[in-house]
């Protein structure tokens, strides 16, 4: 039997203005920064004592982990970030507010772009700030594979890649692995694991800053999962994800 955490980032500052974030490298609020310290004590007090760490290449998440290694006494371990961990791109939504973008295109529409599995929002060009080709940390990679705007299922054809070649033979190589992630590259891991279909994962919601612990068969097939902490918080902030894309 095997143990995987994975942990969404805490609060960002995208989140708490509610703005479309994708691969745009917010930080953390003060409220993201405590929900990562309480990420940590809760890892502590369940004992997990952890080998490797994987994340993103984005500071909300690089600084969760940091930070709940760091409460749990293990800030030494090794980090492997990679950007086939990154939030899923939003596209020309980037940086827009969700509940103005719920007035003016409805909420339906909204919730398209939020959740279906296979409608990726609108493109940004080339030439837009938020294409990932002119950020120096995505220089060593094909442009014409770096996104321009990722459905759901396009962060889960660029985010599996990375499980299977890198995460999924050091589990089975016997290494506790924490993944510290995002709401989106998260659920696109969690739909795999658990062969949810495309109608379940439309109304999967991740909340910020919650370990989320999977016991794996020796096949990494799920035989167990649960968040850390109180259920009936936990509840509230996934209903509060869900409610993002409405209109005010
Ligand atoms: O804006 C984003 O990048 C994501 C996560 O914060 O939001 P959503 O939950 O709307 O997919």
């Amino acid at each position: 039997m095997y143990k995987l955490v994975l942990i969404r980032h805490g609060e960002s500052q995208w989140n708490l203005e509610n703005r479309f974030t994708g691969w745009h490298d917010v930080d953390l609020t003060e409220a993201g920064v405590v929900q990562a310290t309480n990420a940590g004590k809760l890892l502590k007090d369940a004992g997990f004592e952890f080998d490797l760490a994987y994340t993103s290449v984005l500071l909300r998440a690089i600084k969760t982990l940091n930070i709940a290694l760091e409460e749990m006494g293990q800030h030494y371990l090794p980090v492997e970030r990679h950007w086939r961990l990154n939030e899923r791109h939003y596209g020309a939504l980037t940086g827009l507010d969700k509940a103005e973008t719920a007035e003016k295109h409805g909420e339906e529409q909204v919730k398209i772009w939020r959740r279906s599995f296979d409608v990726p929002p609108p493109s940004v060009d080339t030439d837009s700030e938020h294409f990932p080709g002119h950020d120096r940390r995505y220089r060593n990679i094909d442009p014409s594979i770096l996104p321009k705007a990722e459905s759901l299922k396009l962060t889960i054809e660029r985010v599996l890649p990375y499980w299977h070649d890198v995460i999924r033979p050091s589990i089975q190589d016997g290494k506790q692995v924490i993944i510290a992630a995002h709401g989106n590259s998260l659920r696109a891991l969690v739909k795999y694991l658990d062969g949810m279909s495309e109608e379940e994962v439309l109304e999967l919601n991740i909340p910020t800053g919650v370990p989320l612990v999977y016991e794996l068969d020796e096949n990494l097939q799920p035989v167990s999962k649960s968040y850390l902490g109180d259920p009936d918080e936990i509840k509230k902030m996934e209903e509060a994800v869900a409610k993002q894309g409405k209109s005010k």
